[in-house]
């Protein structure tokens, strides 16, 4: 891990309220898949290519991924995460503490709207208008999660609710009541998305797909872009690490739309890793809940600034191309 991600986690685990850290840290069931989407990337490695004499592009493919209550961890939430973007897209998760509106205004960058469909659809449609409204330039719709990840640490703390005075923003004043509670539900098919996709013109990505069938399935119902994703490892602790799930997906997407990446990177290197497998961006989560946790809109500044200059550093070494041929299996001769 980069060690400048290492000392804001180290910060932000000191500040927060233990139980709130363990809602950011934690996992599904015993916690296989959040260690394994991290180690995935270590049991991998580069081969560069030399003398190419490129110009390095200063593209930095690095979105921020949708994750809950910014405002457990600072007390701007996610006004904070959104002013340090500079460039920076920042997937928006429907369970802000911050209100859609409030969160595009403040922005330094573009900002998308995640969505879990609700099953009234109703309810959905009016997040959408929200979203759009706001000016968010697309939707990313999440589709692993037909219920509730069970989580051991929050289970064990009795956390369920947030505190008095943090709301999730987005759910108030939706269909008649004041403040709706985030549904999940297995009713969810793909009959969804496309009236989803039938309501607006935003660009409708899904988030959470592994199998390369769904990733098929996904482009016939007119998907802008996917993202592979096991949700951090807090939705099925049986699932592989997101990145070895990563090529099989970008093989039978075929290029035909972008293919996201996120789970346990923590690093210049493993966006480089992600590329070359495929991926034309890398997401994270926690780390930007770290920094933010740990420094406020700073500390989310430092993530960013800190992971865009180690992924160009490592892209320099490279030769200025990632490409699939270039990865092989550490301590395997001959790959
Ligand atoms: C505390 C927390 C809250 C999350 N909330 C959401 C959410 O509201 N919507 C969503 O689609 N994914 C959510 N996720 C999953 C992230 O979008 C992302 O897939 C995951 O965090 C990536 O893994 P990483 O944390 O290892 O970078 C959440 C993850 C965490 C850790
Ligand atoms: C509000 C929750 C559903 C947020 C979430 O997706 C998560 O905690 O992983």
């Amino acid at each position: 891990m980069n060690p400048v991600l290492a000392e804001l986690h180290d910060k932000a685990r000191a500040v927060l309220d233990p139980v709130h850290y363990d809602f950011f840290a934690g996992g599904v069931g015993d916690e296989v898949v959040l260690a394994e989407n991290e180690a995935a990337f270590g049991r991998l490695a580069l081969l560069p290519r030399v003398l190419r004499g490129k110009e390095i592009s200063t593209d930095f493919p690095l979105m921020i991924s949708p994750t809950a209550f910014h405002r457990l961890a600072h007390p701007d939430g996610e006004l904070a995460t959104a002013r340090a973007l500079s460039g920076t897209t920042l997937v928006s998760s429907m369970a802000s503490t911050v209100p859609i509106a409030d969160v595009v205004a403040a922005a330094t960058g573009p900002v998308w709207f995640q969505l879990y469909v609700q099953p009234d659809m109703d309810v959905t449609e009016v997040l959408v208008r929200r979203a759009e409204r706001a000016g968010c330039a697309a939707l990313v719709v999440t589709v692993d999660s037909p219920v509730f990840g069970r989580h051991r640490r929050d289970i064990a703390h009795g956390f369920h609710d947030l505190p008095a005075g943090l709301t999730a923003e987005n759910m108030r004043d939706l269909a008649g009541e004041a403040l709706r509670n985030i549904e999940m539900s297995t009713a969810i098919s793909w009959r969804h998305v496309d009236r989803i996709r039938e309501m607006t013109a935003l660009p409708l990505w899904v988030k959470g797909v592994l199998h390369p069938k769904d990733a098929v399935i996904a482009l016939g119902h007119g998907v802008a872009g996917i993202v592979v994703s096991n949700h951090g490892g807090r939705q099925l602790d049986l699932v592989p690490a997101a990145l070895d799930a990563l090529p099989a997906v970008v093989d039978a997407v075929a290029g035909r739309v972008p293919v996201v990446l996120d789970g346990g990177v923590r690093g210049g290197g493993d966006i480089a890793l992600a590329l070359a497998l495929g991926a034309s961006a890398a997401g994270i989560g926690r780390p930007v809940l770290w920094g933010l946790a740990a420094d406020g809109e700073q500390g989310v500044r430092r993530v960013l600034d800190v992971l865009r200059d180690e992924f160009l550093h490592v892209l320099a070494l490279c030769g200025g191309e990632l490409t699939r041929d270039m990865v092989v299996v550490r301590g395997v001769a001959g790959c």
